[in-house]
């Protein structure tokens, strides 16, 4: 069993603002004593005794734990430390002071390519470096990518959230059926055994949003949304598409596809024209 410091949170933070909320708990702006650095605490109620339904287990805490500890990437969020009182974990995160991407694209309602190709670049190298250590995220959405800043042209992209997230052991077989109806993959609706794959299909859904401000699969209830997704009933509405490129659609097509074994992977997206256009040297030859 993993164990976290013991000693209590405030006596080395003073606890501020709340952030923000969500299935994981509350996240709060806390600053570090010592040295009057600003971080971000994510507070976590533990469940006490096996009859209770309040909090979470402390093993899926653990894993969490473990996998961001794992995951050590310019463009996912850097956990520097894990506190534990009686039934609470808190979890001592880099601070991310440039809001959800989903703020970003509903202010604009929609990017453009070029926008978009720079925001993919940095989620596709994360999650790339991710799968590479055998790691899916299984909730990959615009809420859980953040953007470092408001003001740097690049802005940097932080993969967050990983309370889903799981660690393939070699030849294991996993299912889940969580994750958020509208990004989520025919396998994990189906409940058959899962892979990295399952997070391609997400890029696809997301890229999909950035570009149309649209969401492909979304129904007037979550049943209708999986039943558009088990159906594969999707377009590209030219109302929202006229100005998309083929390019950019031929990448979506290449991830929102039914069988896992076909979607591109992490690094063949990172190679696609779309988001690594061929150079006149290249086409030279
Ligand atoms: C590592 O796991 C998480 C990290 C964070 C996190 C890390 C650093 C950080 N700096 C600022 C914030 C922040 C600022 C405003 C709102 C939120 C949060 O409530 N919403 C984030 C996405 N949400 C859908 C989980 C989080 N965060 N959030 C949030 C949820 C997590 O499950």
């Amino acid at each position: 069993m993993a164990v976290f410091k013991p000693e209590n949170v405030e006596d080395l933070y003073e606890i501020g603002e709340v952030l923000g909320s969500g299935h994981f708990g509350q996240v709060r702006q806390v600053r570090e004593r010592a040295t009057g650095t600003c971080w971000a605490g994510k507070f976590l109620k533990i469940r006490k005794g096996a009859c209770s339904r309040l909090g979470l287990e402390r093993s899926s805490v653990e894993q969490e734990v473990e996998i961001l500890q794992a995951v050590q990437h310019p463009n996912i969020v850097t956990l520097k430390d894990v506190f534990e009182s009686r039934a609470e974990v808190v979890l001592i995160l880099e601070l991310i002071n440039g809001g959800e991407l989903f703020d970003f694209i509903a202010a604009k309602d929609n990017l453009l390519e070029s926008e978009a190709i720079e925001f993919m670049k940095q989620i596709l190298e994360g999650l790339g470096f991710m799968h590479s250590k055998n790691i899916a995220h299984f909730d990959l959405k615009p809420e859980n990518i953040m953007l470092a800043d408001k003001v740097s042209p690049q802005h940097n992209v932080k993969l967050i959230d990983f309370g889903l997230a799981h660690h393939f052991n070699q030849g294991e077989e996993y299912r889940s059926t969580s994750g958020t109806p509208q990004y989520i993959a025919p396998e994990v609706i189906n409940c058959e055994p899962l892979s990295t794959a399952a997070d391609m299909w997400s890029i696809g859904v997301i890229t999909y949003i950035l570009l149309s401000g649209m969401s492909p699969f979304q129904g007037e209830t979550n049943q209708e949304t999986l039943g558009n997704i088990i159906a594969m009933k999707y377009e590209f509405d030219p109302q929202y598409f006229s100005m998309t490129s083929s390019m950019a659609k031929d990448f979506i097509q290449k991830l929102l596809v039914k069988d896992p074994n076909d979607r591109m992977t992490a690094e063949e997206c990172l190679l696609h024209p779309w988001i690594k256009p061929i150079t006149r040297t290249q086409l030279a030859k």
